[in-house]
């Protein structure tokens, strides 16, 4: 059992680490203007490295279609690393190579966390896409829905975009789900920079019904 779980810590360290390289490749490939050559031989790299994964590919199954743990009994997820939560989410997913480097923990009832924003996720000059703040935040704020022993889907979520939230430094992360309300959770969060927020949010996520809820 114990060499059972050293075996997928392992193979998780390599699909996280496989990840990180190809987050990176895509931050190059959005910021660097290299010449043809270079460009056709990167172009060959990356159809070598497609080529071997092709074989592998799982299509409209099991975790290939969900961002949630499915190695995890029910939402399965560490105090101190909460994207545990969600290894495949397009957001805070660490088996996922579009997700910007977010770490999220539980701080007593509260979500904390640290993101910094390369240049592949910008919106206007120096600055962080509105609708990736916005994912950021739906993401945030579901952790606290889950620290708090719920989860739901996002009914509503409301964002004030109050000053620009800067490219290629750290942003903290803050939420908390305020109150429940039979199937409905209420939610706040904030990003701030060197103390100052820059973007708050407020969510509704509804939990689904279940027979105790009729
Ligand atoms: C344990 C199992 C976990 C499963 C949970 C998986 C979570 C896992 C972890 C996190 C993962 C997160 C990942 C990121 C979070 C997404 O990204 S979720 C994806 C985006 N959201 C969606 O796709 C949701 C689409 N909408 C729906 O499926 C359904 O409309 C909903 C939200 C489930 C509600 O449907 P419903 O259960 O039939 O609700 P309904 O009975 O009509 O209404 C119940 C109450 O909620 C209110 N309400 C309904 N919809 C809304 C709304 N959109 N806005 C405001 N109020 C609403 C109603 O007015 C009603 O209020 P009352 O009359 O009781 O006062």
């Amino acid at each position: 059992m114990e060499f059972q779980q050293e075996e997928a810590a392992k193979d998780r360290d390599l699909v996280e680490a496989v990840n990180r390289e190809a987050g990176e490749l895509i931050r190059l490939l959005r910021c660097s203007q290299a010449p043809d050559q270079v460009l056709a031989t990167a172009t060959e790299h990356i159809q070598a490295a497609m080529k071997s994964l092709a074989p592998y590919l799982r299509q409209g199954e099991g975790w290939s279609t969900i961002s949630i743990a499915s190695d995890t009994p029910g939402l399965g997820w560490l105090e101190d690393d909460l994207t545990r939560c969600m290894p495949y989410s397009p957001v805070s997913g660490t088996c996922n190579p579009v997700a910007p480097p977010i770490r999220m923990w539980r701080d007593g009832d509260e979500v904390r966390g640290e993101v910094v924003f390369s240049p592949t996720y910008a919106g206007p000059p120096n600055s962080v896409h509105g609708g990736i703040i916005a994912a950021v935040f739906d993401e945030l704020l579901s952790m606290a829905n889950v620290i708090s022993g719920n989860a739901g889907f996002t009914g509503t979520l409301s964002i004030r975009y109050q000053r620009h939230t800067p490219l290629d430094r750290p942003i903290e992360l803050w939420a908390v789900n305020e109150r429940t309300s039979g199937r409905k959770l209420f939610c706040r969060g904030e990003m701030r920079v060197d103390g100052q927020v820059t973007a708050s949010a407020e969510g509704l996520f509804i939990r689904p019904a279940t027979q105790m809820d009729s």
